[in-house]
């Protein structure tokens, strides 16, 4: 009773979330956070992060310090085996990073939004879990970064949506990580011009090109979200992780590697004045194109 009022309060504040009252009787411990909402179904062992920051759910340094916290204790909850990455805004999967934590800041600031963006990364793309990104809206930049970092993508079919990595578009550069975790979804070659063009695919172009793995009607995401983790569930969690680490193991060890150059490129990057330029422009151009 206690968790369907939490839930129903939650609805409240948000006022857009489409469960069901049916859907809400099922008494699945839920966590209300201020950016993401985090429900595990305890008996299948399952939680959704639902991210909920209007209007864009764009990575503020808030939000990225929720989710990495959010996924730990995941992480370290025995119950928990897998987890379903999704939005609770309409249309909108994440818009990436935070223009606003890059504009007008302080080095300092820089480099804390930076290690949260890494963190970030750093705890998605080695989950022990299965992490499945159901993606219901757009998805570019850091956004596509998180889809990435999932073991697997399922999309919604509506030729609204696009995904991609198009920070040159912007003007500004992916670094050298976000470059290794598209690499190793959709292969060097595809990586090389969809970074150099920034490239933002359709839902039918990112699945002819593998960045995601399925396309349904938007309102099967979840069920088939929920379909595909039970499949990934039934394989032995040993042999299922130590086959993930292998794979991704050297991705991660590049960036912890060399995490403080990476975060003091950001910051020499991110200080320039044309790069400082370009962003306050494109912030700009984006309210434009409200008008
Ligand atoms: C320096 C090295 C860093 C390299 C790595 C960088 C990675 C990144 O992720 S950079 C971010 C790249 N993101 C984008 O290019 C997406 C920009 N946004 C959009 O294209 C659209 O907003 C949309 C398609 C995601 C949604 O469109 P729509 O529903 O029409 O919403 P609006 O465009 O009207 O936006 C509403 C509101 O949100 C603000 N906003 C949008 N994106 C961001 C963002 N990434 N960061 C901060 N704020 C964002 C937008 O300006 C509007 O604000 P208001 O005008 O104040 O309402």
């Amino acid at each position: 009773m206690m968790i369907l009022s939490r839930l129903l309060g939650c609805q409240e504040q948000l006022g857009f979330l489409h469960q069901s009252k049916e859907e809400l009787t099922d008494s699945h411990p839920v966590v209300c956070n201020r950016n993401i909402l985090v429900e595990l179904e305890e008996g299948v062992g399952v939680a959704v992060m639902k991210m909920k920051s209007p209007p864009v759910n764009s990575l503020s340094l808030d939000f990225l310090t929720e989710f990495s916290i959010s996924l730990e204790k995941l992480e370290n909850d025995r119950g928990c085996r897998g987890v379903i990455l999704t939005s609770a805004v309409p249309k909108i999967f994440s818009a990436g990073l935070d223009i606003k934590e890059m504009c007008g800041k302080s080095a300092e600031h820089y480099a804390e939004f930076w290690r949260a963006v890494q963190e970030m990364w750093l705890k998605l793309y080695k989950s022990n879990m299965v992490t499945i990104a159901a993606i219901n809206g757009n998805c570019p930049a850091g956004g596509c970064l998180m889809a990435v970092s999932c073991d697997y993508r399922i999309m919604a079919e509506n030729p609204k949506y696009s995904i991609g990595l198009n920070e040159t578009q912007l003007g500004i550069v992916a670094p050298f990580w976000f470059k290794d975790t598209i690499a190793n979804t959709i292969g060097h070659r595809a990586t090389e011009r969809s970074l150099q063009l920034g490239l933002l695919y359709s839902a039918s172009d990112a699945l002819k090109i593998g960045i995601v793995d399925e396309l349904v009607p938007e309102e099967k995401v979840l069920n088939a979200a929920a379909a595909t983790m039970s499949q990934w569930l039934a394989i032995p969690d040993y042999a299922r992780q130590i086959s993930k680490s292998m794979m991704r193991k050297p991705t991660l060890d590049r960036l912890l590697t060399h995490r403080e150059s990476d975060i003091q490129n950001f910051v020499s990057f991110v200080t320039k004045d044309s790069i400082q330029k370009s962003l306050q422009t494109y912030m700009e151009s984006l309210k434009q194109r409200k008008g």
